[in-house]
């Protein structure tokens, strides 16, 4: 197996991919972002891609949230979470804070430590890198010239880089929650504690067509765990929305309210049903349940036959 993830090697995309049975023994292929992983995945050069959709301090990875909607053939087939929590790695020559003008790091790592850069060492200006990992090696690059970067603690053990400052986050705790994502195949097996993600473009100047959607799930008992609406591209006021619900497509009720929303957004987008993370297994109405879908299903079927 060949999987793609946001490199060079030590970033938390690495980490969240190490999760995966036999990822440790397989091909891990560094990309330069989030597109570039995606791409190999479209284009067959790897079997899958692992990327970072969510973090629970910085909200959505706008990067990925975009590109997995755009892109057609792309299934969800599992979800990570990652721990959060980084260090501030130096130059061998950096002995203390005030030595300290440029740093480097991924922007979404950026957001979660600014706080603590702000109250700490003011005034320093903030490098974009391409990730973690990379603003780490770049301290050893003698052509790059930030003197610190804001990374994981294990890329600085792995690096053999000088530490000064450990848990530099402003937020404890924080989780990164990544998709694996390969090309179309069979849907992971229900397990009960599931999750399915799911792109609506919702028509325009349609009075209450947010409301019409959210009735979909909630007349059917399927709770939202995620929604965040995003721009099309094309133009102020065009937005599509990217939500998860909790449970799997084998399950009537999650189908019934696909059924549903079908009919309201034809270019709904299914991105796949899979295994959470964590989660209890959630309690159904017994209005909701299979046995009743089943039995309603049968129920107008009877009817029918005496047309
Ligand atoms: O730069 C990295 O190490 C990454 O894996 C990317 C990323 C992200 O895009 O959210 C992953 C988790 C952290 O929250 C910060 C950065």
């Amino acid at each position: 197996m060949r999987y793609a993830y946001l490199g060079p090697s030590g970033t938390f995309t690495e980490a969240a991919l190490l999760q995966v049975p036999g990822a440790d023994e397989a091909e891990r292929v560094p990309a330069a972002n989030v597109n570039e992983a995606l791409a190999m995945v479209l284009e067959g050069s790897v079997d899958g891609a692992m990327v970072p959709i969510e973090n629970s301090v910085e909200g959505g990875v706008s990067a990925t949230l975009d590109a997995i909607a755009r892109a057609d053939h792309l299934q969800i087939v599992r979800e990570v979470l990652v721990p959060i929590t980084f260090v501030l790695a130096v130059r061998e020559d950096i002995d203390a804070l005030e030595q300290i003008t440029q740093i480097s790091t991924h922007s979404v790592a950026w957001a979660q430590c600014r706080g603590w850069v702000q109250a700490n060492i003011p005034g320093a200006e903030f490098i974009q890198g391409s990730s973690t990992a990379a603003a780490a090696v770049g301290l050893q690059d003698p052509e790059q010239h930030h003197q610190a970067a804001i990374c994981s603690p294990l890329v600085a053990h792995d690096r053999n880089l000088k530490v000064l400052v450990e848990g530099v986050e402003d937020n404890l705790g924080a989780v990164t929650r990544f998709f694996l994502v390969t090309r179309p195949g069979p849907l992971p097996a229900p397990t009960g504690v599931d999750k399915t993600t799911l792109i609506v473009p919702l028509p325009e100047d349609k009075p209450g067509a947010l409301m019409a959607l959210l009735e979909q799930f909630a007349a059917r008992g399927v709770n939202l765990s995620r929604i965040e609406s995003r721009p099309t591209g094309t133009g102020l006021g065009s937005y599509f929305f990217s939500v998860d619900i909790d449970g799997h497509l084998a399950e009537e009720r999650v189908a019934a309210a696909l059924t549903g929303l079908h009919r309201l957004c034809p270019d709904l987008k299914f991105l796949g049903s899979y295994n959470a993370a964590e989660g209890i297994t959630p309690s159904i109405d017994s209005h909701n349940s299979n046995e009743a879908f089943i039995r309603a299903r049968e129920w107008v079927g009877q009817l029918l036959h005496r047309l």
